[in-house]
């Protein structure tokens, strides 16, 4: 389908100046596969430090962003900010802030349209919870959650989906290749008909929830899986692993 892979590198709340900097010298120290785009996500204390200890090449993005773009927003950061700061990607929607921070779906929306306004990539992260998996209701809240977004941005061009299932993170319980494949193609079919055809083609859908890489390469060979969204794995040196898993 000629979509790049994608491989984003969420470090969440941990690291530190010592061990952040070991990653990342562990990944310019590597060889990856030129064809793959890589981003790494480290906490925003540390977003300035990785984006100048990285190789060129690799880009940055942080974990969150507010969706206003300067003012009297104690402990928030802008779009503006990090264009400022050489960091061009943000990941928004994540399910532990949808859950834990109870981030709506609107919210989530505004804050990808101020993202995409500021020229940042987003990964825009949905997925389902174990009850409504089991109540058959994951394309539904993966659309709706979608849907919010699609209201508020037409152009899709930098955004990347990420599928991320939220019984299968941090829970070494990854989803089976058919069931990841089954939601990407749904998305897919999701942005055919209220994005465009061109973002149905054109938007890579990730997939996150206990990447491995011992699961990576069965997972990349899927159709509609364009890359991985990974978690506790891109602390480890084996992330190397699931950045060339489409070589
Ligand atoms: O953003 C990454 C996902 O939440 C996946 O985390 P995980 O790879 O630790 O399961």
């Amino acid at each position: 389908m000629g979509r790049q892979f994608f491989v984003g590198g969420n470090f969440k709340m941990n690291g530190t100046v010592k061990s952040i900097k070991e990653i990342l010298d562990n990944l310019n120290n590597a060889k990856l596969d030129s064809n793959t785009e890589v981003v790494v996500a480290p906490p925003s204390l540390y977003l300035l430090l990785a984006r100048e200890h990285l190789r060129k090449g690799l880009e940055v993005a942080a974990q969150n962003i507010f969706d206003k773009p300067s003012g009297a927003f104690t402990g928030e950061i802008s779009a503006d900010q990090l264009k400022d700061s050489g960091i061009t990607w943000t990941i928004l929607g994540h399910s532990e802030r949808r859950v834990i921070l109870q981030e709506d779906d609107q919210f989530v929306a505004s804050k990808t349209k101020a993202a995409l306004d500021s020229g940042l990539g987003v990964i825009l992260c949905c997925g389902e919870s174990l009850e409504q998996r089991e109540a058959g209701k994951t394309i539904e809240v993966v659309t709706r959650q979608l849907k919010a977004v699609a209201d508020k941005v037409k152009d899709w061009s930098k955004v990347v989906v990420a599928y991320e299932p939220i019984w299968a993170i941090g829970t070494g319980k990854v989803a089976t290749t058919e069931q990841a494949q089954e939601v990407h193609k749904a998305i897919r079919e999701w942005l055919k008909k209220e994005v465009s055809d061109e973002a149905a083609e054109k938007t890579r859908i990730l997939y996150g929830g206990s990447v491995t890489e011992k699961n990576c390469k069965e997972l990349a060979k899927q159709a509609d899986i364009d890359g991985f969204l990974v978690g506790g794995a891109s602390l480890k040196p084996a992330f190397v692993d699931i950045i060339n898993a489409n070589e």
